[in-house]
């Protein structure tokens, strides 16, 4: 587990006061569940950082000064590779560090958003982090048609989309996710109802008991399906296979983004930017712009443009 990652010994280690690292696999206020290796063992160390700093994201890699056998104090945080923001109000907060990619759990019923989809996609690509769509409960053939023929908008943009069947077909279901999910740090997200729960419960087979050592560790009481938590696929293992699983939907943090990133978000605008008749285009309502004719052409979908104008002005409101 996170052997590459090997931290310089700092002051506390040259004072014989005993360091770890870890991943942070869950976070409740400023008090955290780090998943260390100590002395060879793997261990479940209840974590805070030093002053009021809660800069500390699940999935985080940190480095530790042990204070008892099962409690540490986050020293510092290894470098990210991506990081995904919530949104809380009108703020962005951390939802989750080092994701390498996104599964966005869709079924045939109960219905989805498009919103939400495309929000989510958003955040992927702002991030750097890759998406794919996993479309879930194809047993249920009368709305299958339907939902595929939705979802191939995004199958237009290049995104994956992946049929599987959690309570259906099982087996197939792990056969289809598990090569998808090796050796990635994968974040699951979908709407209420989609099967999340049940697919995490199949590639997680002990994933409600890691679920209630974390809310016992953390004393989180019975908000434990409010809260983000990582799971190791192979735990003891070299392995670096992790699964996050968000609670509900969350909307994803977007305030943070500039209209350059927005605008780079959507990825079948890139064709058409740079070719509007003003260098500084919004693609609102000026004239020769190149983004608002693609989708007069049909090139770019308006429900697309639709959440990116909305994206544009949720931005300018944020209240920081
Ligand atoms: N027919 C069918 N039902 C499924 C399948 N997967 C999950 N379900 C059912 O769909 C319902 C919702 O599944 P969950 O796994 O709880 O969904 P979730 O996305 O975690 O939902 P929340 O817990 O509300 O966030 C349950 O009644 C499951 O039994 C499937 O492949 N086929
Ligand atoms: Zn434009």
């Amino acid at each position: 587990m996170v052997d590459h990652y090997k931290p310089k010994p700092g002051k506390a280690a040259k004072a014989g006061i005993a360091t770890a690292i870890g991943v942070v696999i869950a976070a409740h206020g400023r008090h955290y569940l780090v998943q260390a290796l100590v002395d060879g063992e793997s261990l479940k160390l209840h974590c805070v950082t030093r002053g009021k700093k809660s800069d500390v994201a699940v999935g985080d890699k940190v480095n530790l000064n042990m204070t008892s056998k099962n409690q540490a104090v986050i020293e510092s945080i290894g470098e990210r590779r991506s990081l995904l923001y919530r949104s809380d109000q009108y703020k962005s907060k951390l939802l989750a560090a080092n994701v390498s990619q996104l599964f966005i759990v869709v079924a045939t019923e109960p219905g989805f958003t498009d919103d939400l989809i495309s929000r989510a996609l958003v955040a992927a690509e702002a991030a750097g982090v890759a998406a794919h769509i996993i479309l879930n409960k194809t047993d249920i053939a009368a709305s299958l048609p339907r939902t595929r023929e939705r979802l191939q908008a995004y199958a237009k943009l290049g995104y994956p989309i992946h049929e599987v069947s959690a309570m259906g077909m099982p087996e197939q279901t792990c056969a289809t996710l598990m090569p998808l999910l090796e050796n990635q740090s994968t974040i699951l997200i979908g709407q209420s109802g989609m099967g999340k729960s049940s697919i995490i419960n199949l590639i997680v087979p002990d994933a409600d008991i890691a679920t209630r050592e974390i809310s016992a560790a953390l004393d989180t009481g019975k908000h434990t399906t409010t809260f983000t938590r990582l799971y190791e696929v192979n735990p003891g293992t070299n392995d670096e296979t992790y699964i996050i699983d968000s609670p509900g939907f969350q909307e994803f943090g977007l305030y943070q983004l500039s209209e350059g990133m927005l605008e780079r978000a959507f990825r079948e605008f890139e064709p058409f930017l740079g070719k509007c008749k003003f260098y500084n285009c919004h693609h609102l309502i000026e004239p020769n712009c190149a983004v608002l004719e693609a989708v007069q052409d049909g090139k770019i979908a308006p429900m697309r443009h639709q959440l990116y104008k909305q994206l544009l002005h949720e931005s300018s409101q944020t209240l920081y």
